[in-house]
């Protein structure tokens, strides 16, 4: 029997942004519906952010319980990781997390939830698992991103495996090759090194992370290498199966050929927004070349359509505050339509929870004209607080205007990248200059005044 629900709101995917979505729509007096068609708890909390967090925090215990002798402190005996009981607490806090998420969706009223996959009809018209058909003034799309996997990785069957499986595993293997050093390789696959796992992490084009600054990648690149088999422009000449394990024949860092059995391939080659299945075809809004809605940045709306869309699905920021702003906003703008109001947007920032970690604020090195802007440089090696802690290794960059002398962004690997990450965005959001950032106070001895070493070299370059 199929069932016909009227509304003036209705929000596709209940993760990070449709929550968002559906609580501003209602929060705007419109009634509202939240339709999932997976599992409540969300990407961040479920096979995301939080997962992921918890693996590295485990495996920056065994690395930290390795690197005690230069301070004379030493672990005599033998340092024993417990694969089972690694994961046992990774799913455990993980539970817990998703639990908190999974209460507030309780929380929200039976027939403001719909179960089941939505896809458009027309503009205004979805269809949800064949029986149920939601006619509603207006649409927020908020159906999250998916894990890329190449083709050619299907040769490895069933030992092929996304982020997903890693949180779904009851012990740890012993060997994983990662393919993709971006943010979820380098995070992942790190980790599982770091906890005795035999990895090998193959790129393409020479990427690691985020990073668009050669200097910065080059030294990144090093840093990695120097720990486990890291190769962002691996030469890979035979991927296929045997027996049970996935075997891969590539050119390691010493230009020799080898051969190697692994129990998993770990897909890490990037994310595609959920947006193929939708039936975007039947509605007049336009599409980009990957088929991913042309939408205002500001007020998130698909032309002047009564489309909105947020999160991971609009492709642009896939983060989890800007799933959250995104969320807000469109479900905002879905209740005000058609008279739509730009959203917060905050100053850009990115972190990899490497170690060092890697951060990038503001404007990329990418994105700025040669010539337009100076760059300040600090090497942590040498810097005071970061060798004290056997933390020294890092590089940093910030970008400033050349005529303004305002701070534009920054890219770096280094110590405590999280916090200063912060300090940076912050700055970048009020619009201040390089002279005005080092008229801030700076503690000693803390790693933020390498900062204050890299804002120096920028002030000199600015009046030289
Ligand atoms: C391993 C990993 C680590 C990460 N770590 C971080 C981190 O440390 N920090 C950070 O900021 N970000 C991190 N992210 C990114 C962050 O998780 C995402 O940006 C965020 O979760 C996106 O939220 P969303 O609401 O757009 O999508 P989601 O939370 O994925 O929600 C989309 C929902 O839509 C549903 N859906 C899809 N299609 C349909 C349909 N047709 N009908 C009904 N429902 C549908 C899906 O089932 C899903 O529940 C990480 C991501 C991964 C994969
Ligand atoms: N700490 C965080 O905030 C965090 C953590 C994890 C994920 N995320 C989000 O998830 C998004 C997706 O992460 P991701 O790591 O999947 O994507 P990504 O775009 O960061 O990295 C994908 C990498 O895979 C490489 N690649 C592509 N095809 C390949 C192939 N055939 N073989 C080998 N390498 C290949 C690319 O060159 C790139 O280096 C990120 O952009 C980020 O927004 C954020």
């Amino acid at each position: 029997m199929t069932k016909t629900i009227e509304i003036d709101v209705a929000v596709i995917g209940a993760g990070t942004a449709g929550l968002a979505a559906y609580r501003a729509a209602r929060m705007n007096g419109k009634s509202a519906v939240v339709i999932e068609g997976g599992p409540y708890g969300t990407t961040c909390a479920r096979v995301g952010c939080m997962p992921s967090k918890l693996l590295i925090a485990a495996a920056e215990a065994a690395h930290e319980l390795r690197h005690t002798a230069a301070f004379g402190v030493h672990v005599d005996g033998q340092i024993r990781i417990d694969g089972r009981e690694v994961m046992d607490r990774v799913k455990r806090e993980r539970d817990r997390f998703v639990g908190f998420v999974v209460r507030g969706v309780e929380n929200i009223p039976a027939e403001d939830k719909v179960v089941g996959y939505a896809r458009f009809v027309d503009n205004t018209t979805l269809l949800v698992n064949e029986d149920i058909t939601i006619k509603a003034s207006r649409v927020v799309i908020a159906t999250g991103s998916s894990p890329a996997v190449p083709e050619a990785f299907h040769v490895f069957g069933d030992r092929l495996i996304v982020n997903d499986d890693v949180f779904a595993w009851d012990d740890l293997p012993g060997s994983v090759a990662v393919f993709g050093p971006g943010v979820i390789g380098l995070e992942l696959g790190q980790a599982l090194s770091r906890l005795g796992v035999k990895v090998r992490l193959f790129g393409v084009r020479g990427g690691v992370g985020p990073l668009s600054d050669p200097a910065i990648r080059s030294y990144a690149k090093k840093v990695f290498a120097e720990e486990f088999h890291f190769d962002p422009d691996a030469k890979i000449i035979k991927m296929g199966r045997e027996g049970d394990k996935a075997c891969i024949t590539y050119v390691n860092l010493q230009g020799e050929e080898v051969t190697e059995h692994f129990d998993y391939v770990l897909s890490a080659a990037g994310r595609t927004p959920n947006v193929g299945k939708l039936g975007l075809e039947n509605t007049g809004i336009e599409l980009n070349a990957r088929g991913v809605p042309v939408f205002d940045a500001e007020t998130l709306q698909c032309g002047t359509s009564p489309i909105f869309i947020a999160g991971d699905a609009n492709n642009v920021l896939p983060l989890l505050h800007e799933a959250a702003d995104e969320g807000k906003t469109a479900g905002t703008n879905a209740a005000l339509y058609p008279h739509v109001v730009p959203g917060l947007r905050r100053a850009t920032i990115g972190v990899v929870f490497s170690d060092p970690q890697i951060a990038m604020v503001g404007k990329r090195f990418i994105d700025l004209r040669e010539g337009s802007f100076v760059t300040g440089e600090v090497s942590f090696e040498d810097q005071g607080r970061s060798r004290v802690m056997l933390k020294n290794k890092g590089l940093m960059h910030v970008y400033a205007d050349a005529d303004t002398g305002m701070f534009l962004g920054a890219e770096w690997i280094g110590p405590r990248a999280e916090n200063i990450a912060h300090t940076l965005a912050w700055s970048l959001q009020q619009g201040l200059t390089i002279g005005e950032m080092l008229d801030m106070p700076f503690y000693h001895p803390v790693i933020e005044e390498g900062l204050r070493t890299a804002l120096r070299d920028a002030f000199a370059k600015l009046n030289a």
